[in-house]
C-alpha cells in the first residue's frame, strides 16, 4: 500500500515517535487527514496536543508478525480524540531501518562538533565523519561555538572542510547564530544526532526545541543523556517540522569497516574514483602502481592511518584470536582450543548481511559501552 493510496482513502497517517511497552506514541500528519471524519470528531483540531495518540497494534499485525518501530509510517484507526488513543492498523514499507537503535526511515545524520572548547581535532572529526559516511545516509556537519573564534579562523576551518568535501554549517547556540538555517536542514527529515561530548548537543537540542524539557518530562521522565543512558529510543518533534533522535555522547567511534571499504567513506577519494580508475580493482591506494586515489589531498594521511587500523583489525579477525571479536574460544577435551562463532552475538550474524546502515547501529553500541 502506498502513501498516496492511503491518503486518497482519507485514512489517518502518522509517524511512530516512541515505543513504550505495548504502546506506540504516534504523531498524526498535520493536514489532509481530517477530510473524511464526520462532525463532532473535529475536536482534535482544537486541542494543541491532540495530534499525538497513544496506540496499540491491531491483532492482525501481531498475527502476521508485523513489528512496529520508531520512525515507522503507520495507518491509524478508531481514533479516540478525547482519550487520545488509537490503533495501528498497518505499517507502510520502510525506506530503511536501523536495528540499534531501532529507528526506521532515517534520512540523515547531524554530526555536531565544536570549533573550540573542546578543540577541533582533525583526526577525531575524520573518524566521526567516516563512521557517519559508512551508514550511507546523508551527513550534515555542524560546527558549534563559533562565538569562540574569529571570522578569520572560521574561514580557515571552512577552507579545510571544503577540501575534505564538506560544507559545514557554523552555528553558535550562545549567540543564536544559524540555528534557523540548521532547523531548515532538519525540516521534513528524520535526523539522528551524533557528536563527541561537550560540543553542545544538549544545548543545541534545547535551542531547536525550546519546550523539550516540558515535553520530555511529560513523556519519559527526563531526556537521558551521557554514558549511562537507557536504550530508550525516541524521536523529538521539531517545531518547524522534522524529527530528531538524540544519541549519547561518545568520544572515539571505532572504525570497523574493511580496508577495501574505507576509501568510499572519504568524499575526496570518491571524487577521484569518479573520474579515474586504479589499475587494480582491489587497490588499497597505498603504494600500488597507477593508483587514482593516492595523492596530496589533505586527508590522505588520515586515510593511510585509518587503513592501517582497518588492516590490523581484519588480520586480528582472521587470526580469530581477538576475544572481543565475533569468535569465541571453546575449550575441548585436553586443553585443545577450538574457535567458533559466538552465536548469541547479534553483531556476528549482522556482519554476514551487513548493510551500510547497520554501521550506525554500531556507532550507537559504542556510545553505550
Ligand atoms: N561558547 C559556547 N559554549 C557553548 C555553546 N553551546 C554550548 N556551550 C557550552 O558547552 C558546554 C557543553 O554543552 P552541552 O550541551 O552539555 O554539550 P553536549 O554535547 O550535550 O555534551 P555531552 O552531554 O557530554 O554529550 C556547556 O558548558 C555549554 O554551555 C556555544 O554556542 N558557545
Ligand atoms: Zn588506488
Amino acid at each position: 500500500m502506498t502513501e498516496e493510496v492511503l491518503q486518497d482513502s482519507c485514512r489517518l497517517l502518522g509517524t511512530v515517535l516512541a515505543v513504550q511497552a505495548n504502546y506506540y506514541r504516534v504523531r498524526l500528519d498535520s493536514d489532509g487527514e481530517m477530510a473524511s471524519l464526520g462532525d463532532g470528531e473535529n475536536t482534535r483540531l482544537n486541542s494543541s496536543h491532540s495530534s499525538l495518540l497513544l496506540c496499540t497494534r491491531r491483532t492482525r499485525l501481531k498475527k502476521i508478525g508485523q513489528q512496529v518501530m520508531v520512525g515507522d509510517r503507520v495507518l491509524v484507526e478508531e481514533p479516540d480524540w478525547t482519550g487520545q488513543r488509537g490503533a495501528i492498523a498497518d505499517v507502510l514499507p520502510r525506506k530503511n531501518q536501523l536495528d540499534r537503535p531501532a529507528i526506521a526511515n532515517v534520512n540523515q545524520i547531524l554530526l555536531v562538533f565544536a570549533v573550540a572548547d573542546p578543540p577541533l581535532e582533525p583526526y577525531q572529526l575524520s573518524r566521526f565523519l567516516i563512521k557517519a559516511e559508512s551508514t550511507g545516509l546523508d551527513v550534515v556537519l555542524c560546527l558549534n561555538k563559533s562565538d569562540l573564534i574569529t571570522t578569520q579562523q572560521q574561514a580557515e576551518i571552512n577552507q579545510h572542510l571544503t577540501n575534505w568535501g564538506y560544507e559545514p554549517i557554523f552555528i553558535s547556540v550562545y549567540k543564536s547564530i544559524n540555528i534557523d538555517d540548521l532547523a531548515n536542514l532538519l525540516k521534513d527529515n528524520i535526523t539522528v544526532l551524533a557528536g563527541p561530548s561537550g560540543v553542545g548537543k544538549s544545548s543545541l537540542i534545547n535551542a531547536l526545541i525550546p519546550n523539550i524539557n516540558l515535553r520530555v518530562g511529560e513523556i519519559s521522565g527526563k531526556l537521558a543523556r551521557g554514558r549511562h543512558t537507557t536504550r530508550h529510543v525516541e524521536l523529538f518533534d521539531l517545531p518547524n517540522g522534522g524529527l530528531l533522535a538524540d544519541t549519547p555522547g561518545f568520544n572515539q567511534p571505532d572504525l570497523d569497516c574493511t580496508p577495501e571499504e574505507l576509501a568510499a567513506y572519504f568524499p575526496e577519494a570518491r571524487q577521484r574514483l569518479a573520474v579515474a580508475r586504479c589499475r587494480f580493482s582491489n587497490c588499497l591506494h597505498r603504494d600500488e602502481p597507477d593508483c587514482a586515489v593516492r595523492g596530496d589531498w589533505e586527508r590522505y594521511q588520515h586515510y593511510l592511518e585509518f587503513l592501517e587500523e582497518a588492516i590490523a583489525r581484519q588480520s586480528q579477525l582472521n587470526q580469530q584470536a581477538d576475544p572481543e571479536s565475533t569468535i569465541k574460544v571453546k575449550t575441548k577435551g585436553k586443553g585443545k582450543h577450538q574457535y567458533e562463532p559466538k552465536l548469541e552475538s547479534k553483531k556476528y550474524r549482522q556482519k554476514s548481511r551487513r548493510t551500510q546502515l547497520q554501521e550506525l547501529q554500531e556507532l550507537y553500541r559504542e556510545s553505550e559501552e
